[in-house]
């Protein structure tokens, strides 16, 4: 899948003359003074491009704050005003959209849980058609469902909207993991692959929950080459109306920028290029080879799958995979390579061999 969308690079809209973008700001605005002293501090660290804030919060139960609404929208106009920043809120419907405008919003981005929603999606894009110098940013889905999330930026597109980015903020899971939402940054990655003009920007914030797991989170945003952070910063996290135990202090914020290490995609450097060129030309062979003894591997199953056929034996032999996963398992550990990561690519393989003796006992069945 390739995906053409022309969208404007992140510092034509967010006119800044830096990487990464910063949005940072309370997860929700809650009182005038809450926002604007925020502000202020976020303003003084002279790294933030935009200040973020919730007016409308999709809250799982209906009993928790949902957001001051309008008034809110209010006291972010106030401070754009007084401060001269950027704003930003989340969106989730056309009538969302038309007030954010109303009050001068910059940045308007949809939640995870609106971007699973073609229907919302569309009504929303439908409702920024025409509308001009506004950034629209896409949250992923609440599943790590690419197709639905490239979806939505379609639906914007068409729409006419070019200011467009990507957040990555996790995927919900029942399993048990020190992440609120769980980064699966395979997704990420595939949808920079397929749509490298796509800037993506990183909210470590709801993938880790907890503030103490934010700089690691961003710092492998960073390393991935991500274009930004959002990053919610409370005044006085502990006493937020929403989400306190993942939002940091500015003056957290402040450390958490200083020190993380930025990256860059290339270099100019000649002597790491082609010291690069070398080790890429042997990785390439090194692939050449792994492929080939797949092959190579996949004849015997095959021959295997014959046999089994002919004297009425099953593909799957339970005790003989058991023996692999055991035995390979080892090796990686001997050979000081991430057991976990050799057992994965064995399972692959073995799905690979089932399918293929599967298919060479259905030959005969169709025969018959
Ligand atoms: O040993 C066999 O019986 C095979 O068919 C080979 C193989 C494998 O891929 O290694 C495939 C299927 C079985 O479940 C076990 C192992």
């Amino acid at each position: 899948m390739k995906v053409e969308l022309n969208v404007n690079p992140i510092e034509s809209w967010a006119k800044t003359n830096h990487k990464p973008l910063i949005i940072a700001g309370p997860c929700s605005a809650e009182t005038p003074e809450q926002l604007m002293s925020t502000a202020k501090l976020l303003k003084d660290l002279g790294k933030v491009d935009v200040l973020r804030a919730g007016i409308w919060k999709p809250r799982t139960r209906p009993n928790a704050f949902e957001g001051s609404g309008e008034e809110g929208l209010k006291w972010l106009a106030e401070v754009k005003k007084e401060l001269g920043i950027q704003i930003g809120t989340e969106v989730a419907n056309p009538e969302h959209i038309e007030l954010a405008l109303k009050y001068g919003v910059d940045v308007l981005w949809v939640g995870a849980r609106t971007t699973v929603s073609p229907f919302a999606i569309q009504e929303m894009a439908d409702a920024m058609a025409g509308v001009k110098d506004k950034a629209v940013l896409i949250k992923n889905p609440t599943h790590p469902e690419l197709g639905l999330w490239i979806g939505a930026f379609e639906r914007f597109y068409r729409a006419g909207v070019r200011d467009l980015a990507a957040i990555h903020r996790g995927f919900s899971t029942i399993d048990k993991s020190k992440f609120r939402n769980v980064p699966t940054w395979s997704i990420p990655i595939e949808l920079k692959r397929i749509a490298p003009q796509i800037p993506i920007i990183c909210d470590p914030s709801h993938i880790g929950g907890k503030r103490d797991l934010i700089f690691e989170i961003s710092q492998k945003a960073m390393d991935l080459g991500f274009d930004g952070l959002m990053i919610e910063t409370h005044i006085d996290p502990d006493k937020a109306w929403s989400d306190a135990d993942q939002q940091v202090t500015p003056e957290r914020l402040g450390e958490i920028l200083t020190d993380l290490k930025i990256r860059t995609q290339s270099t100019t450097n000649v002597d790491f290029n082609d010291h690069l060129e070398e080790l890429r030309e042997k990785i390439d062979n090194i692939d050449r080879e792994l492929v080939e003894t797949l092959a190579t591997r996949m004849a015997v199953v095959e021959k295997i799958g014959e046999y089994k056929r002919d004297n009425n034996v099953t593909t799957l032999q339970v005790k003989r995979w058991d023996d692999i996963m055991k035995n390979r398992s080892e090796l990686a550990k001997k050979l000081g390579i991430n057991e976990e990561f050799v057992v994965d690519v064995f399972k692959l393989v073995h799905e690979e061999s089932i399918r293929r003796q599967t298919e060479i006992m259905k030959a005969v069945e169709s025969k018959a």
